[in-house]
């Protein structure tokens, strides 16, 4: 008998990390494989390939038809990576659990390093982020919007499309492709926030679903994506801004660090900061970066 309905994307990695997930719960819970269905819903994102994304204009493009399946009750949960889930969420709905997050960092492909990149070569990226750090680096590169999964990627990468591309570390690896591309250090590129964590929603008032779900929560993981999310939330930024953001555990602390860059990559703000609650210090890194960033990064954000 099925336990629990597991919603998700359908792209290789969104199933993998599906796959994750019901192993997970398959070993906290003592249930069978076939006790945990996976019910694949086709998001917005999967269908509109050919712009970039913020071009959209929409927000939620890899979460709406997910939100309307969990609080029609279709689903017990829903597997997101937690970078692709806005800010703001609806009320209804509650980040449950969160698995051990994943490397982190983002992998070049195509050079051994940005500085080893030829001059105005060309790298694919839709993530307004990497672009304004590759600039900022090298504002020689040309810069060009590349979407697509990761296989699909990789693919035009290998057609001559483009020199280079940016990918996370996080779903090559989990897509059996650990050895593609250099990793890059946060030091040099910092990471979006929630890059690498998967994450586990569920209705708010879900009682049963919240208690099965609980066993799979990684503290310290979901404690970096609160604080990164924070920041994001005193930022008014989503996940289409020009915004790293990197929380870790040093002994009992949390670090959060975090830059806002223009998209031209030619002014920007970075600082640093260290707490205990997570939402307490993403809002106050927000506070400091805002008070200190320049004009032209100021702009970006609504706050
Ligand atoms: N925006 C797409 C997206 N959302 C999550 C991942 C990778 C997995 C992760 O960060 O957990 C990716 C692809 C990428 O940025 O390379």
């Amino acid at each position: 008998m099925v336990q629990f309905r597991l919603g998700t994307r359908g792209s290789a990695l969104a199933l993998v990390q599906a796959g994750m997930v019901r192993a997970a719960l398959c070993a906290a819970h003592g249930w069978t494989e076939d006790q945990v269905e996976t019910v694949v819903i086709r998001t917005t994102g999967d269908r509109v390939q050919d712009r970039a994304l913020a071009e959209i204009g929409g927000k939620a493009l890899w979460t709406r038809e997910l939100d309307r399946a969990l609080l029609a009750g279709e689903v017990d949960a829903c597997v997101h990576s937690m970078k692709d889930v806005e800010t703001i969420r609806p009320d209804a709905i509650r980040i449950a659990a969160m698995l051990p997050r994943a490397d982190v960092r983002d992998r070049l492909i195509g050079a051994q390093s940005i500085a080893a990149l030829p001059h105005g070569a060309t790298v694919g990226s839709s993530s307004p982020r990497r672009h304004a750090q590759l600039l900022r680096m090298r504002p020689d590169l040309k810069v060009v919007i590349f979407r697509g999964n990761v296989d699909t990627r990789l693919a035009k990468l290998a057609a001559g499309e483009v020199d280079a591309t940016l990918l996370a570390a996080a779903g090559l690896d989990r897509l059996g492709r650990g050895h593609v591309g250099q990793p890059i250090d946060p030091d040099v590129m910092l990471p979006a926030a929630s890059q690498g964590a998967v994450g586990l929603e569920t209705r708010a008032d879900d009682t049963n679903a919240l208690a099965l779900l609980a066993p799979l929560d990684h503290a310290g993981t979901h404690a970096c994506v609160r604080a990164e999310r924070a920041l994001l939330a005193g930022l008014v930024a989503d996940c289409h801004s020009p915004v790293g953001a990197m929380a870790d555990m040093d002994g009992g602390t949390l670090r959060l660090r975090g830059e806002l860059i223009a998209n031209d990559g030619a002014a920007w703000v970075a600082g640093e900061m260290t707490g205990d609650d997570p939402e307490t210090l993403g809002q106050a890194l927000a506070v400091d970066l805002l008070a200190r960033a320049p004009d032209a990064v100021r702009r970006l954000f609504g706050a």
